[in-house]
């Protein structure tokens, strides 16, 4: 089972993880960014002056085949076994790519993840998900290849933008949605504007332990771990389309965005009540905004939503829906007139 450490010595506690877990050579994957503003966290270690790094290109768009090649040559020219480790440092893109890089070099070296940003802490380094973006559609290769030990240490957020610190605090508030009245009621009164980064640990060590519980029950997501894809089946349409029309959008905007069309849905085909829709609604429209798309993009954004993952045929678009807070109505499906009526209500709600 995957290790996820709340860190409060990153140092002390990534040099006894790496004396625990047996590798010949060590390496790091970092980006462009968490080279400069999170590498130096851990440079002074010994092993890791010695570890070969590998760097590649910030942004979503680079968690593509190019930069896997990149990890994967480095690798292969450096000497790496199947008995070498990788430590991905970084974000959701740099765990998502390091991980699968992992799991497919030489057909698996172990991993250890350092979530450099809210979003890859609270989701992204945990629970197994891998893979790379593919033909314009998000995460469409991967595999299920857990990273060892996960490491948290909330000091790395400190030097992330308000765009990312929200990106992350959308899958927050999707993990309060899946869980409980009060995780999700902690969340939407959190200020988001005057950080408070003792609260914010806090809420982390909740929304981590959320999101444990479900992989633990269901690694495969095969049942209950659709729960965490709740507002993706919309988001990850727009975040698609958000690169296609060369607006891009971080993803937990779009899984924001998504949420909101998905509760939508939920209020509507599974008794979701009104009222929580509305308050999880007035946060997103304060703290979100809305990126400009119209009606025109509503078949791209149908056709892009044929690909999810969850979907058993094409023609059947798989939602994760709520009764409730905290109230799973998995395996839900939604027409194509449906579906157009809750974007149309996104953009009634959120757009100017
Ligand atoms: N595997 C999963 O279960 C899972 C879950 C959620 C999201 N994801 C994926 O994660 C990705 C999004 O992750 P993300 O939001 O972390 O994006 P990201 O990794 O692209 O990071 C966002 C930006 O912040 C920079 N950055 C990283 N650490 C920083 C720091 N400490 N201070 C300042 N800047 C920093 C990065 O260089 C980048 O420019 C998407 O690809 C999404 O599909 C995966
Ligand atoms: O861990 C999960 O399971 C999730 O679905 C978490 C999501 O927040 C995450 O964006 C994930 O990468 C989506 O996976 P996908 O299978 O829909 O590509
Ligand atoms: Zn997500």
């Amino acid at each position: 089972m995957q290790k996820v450490l709340k860190s409060s010595d990153l140092k002390a506690d990534l040099k006894n993880i790496l004396t625990q877990i047996a590798h010949d050579k060590l390496f790091v994957l970092t980006d462009t960014n968490s080279d400069v503003l999170c590498y130096p966290l851990i440079s002074e270690i010994e092993e890791i002056k010695k570890a070969g790094k590998i760097i590649i290109k910030a942004g979503d768009n680079n968690k593509n085949l190019e930069s896997l090649a990149c990890i994967w040559s480095y690798l292969s020219q450096n000497g790496a076994t199947r008995h070498s480790l990788l430590i991905s440092l970084g974000g959701g893109m740099v765990t998502d790519i390091g991980g699968f890089a992992a799991a497919s070099f030489k057909r698996g070296i172990k991993s250890i993840n350092i979530p450099t940003t809210l979003l890859g802490a609270v989701d992204a380094a945990v629970g197994g998900k891998t893979g790379i973006n593919f033909n314009g559609l998000k995460n469409e290769i991967g595999a299920f290849a857990p990273a060892e030990t996960v490491l948290i240490d909330s000091e790395f957020f400190k030097t992330l933008d308000h765009p990312n610190f929200l990106s992350g605090y959308a899958e927050m508030i999707k993990h309060g949605l899946i869980s409980n009245e009060q995780v999700w009621l902690n969340l939407l009164s959190f200020d988001t504007h005057q950080i408070n980064y003792d609260i914010l640990k806090e809420l982390v060590v909740e929304s981590v332990a959320v999101k444990e519980k479900i992989v633990e029950q269901d690694p495969f997501e095969k049942n209950i771990r659709k729960a965490l894809n709740l507002g993706h089946t919309i988001g990850h349409a727009f975040e698609s389309l958000s690169y296609t029309i060369n607006k891009p959008v971080q993803h937990g905007y779009a899984v924001a965005w998504g949420t909101i069309c998905e509760l939508y849905l939920s209020y509507k085909k599974c008794g979701f009540p009104k009222d929580k829709l509305w308050q999880t609604l007035v946060f997103i429209r304060e703290n979100y905004g809305l990126f400009p798309f119209s009606c025109d993009d509503y078949e791209t954004l149908y056709e892009l939503m044929k690909h999810d993952k969850k979907n058993e045929s094409a023609e059947r678009i798989n939602f994760t829906l709520l009764e409730g807070i905290g109230k799973l109505a998995l395996n839900q499906t939604a027409t194509k007139d449906e579906i157009f009526e809750s974007i149309d209500f996104l953009r009634e709600s959120l757009g100017e």
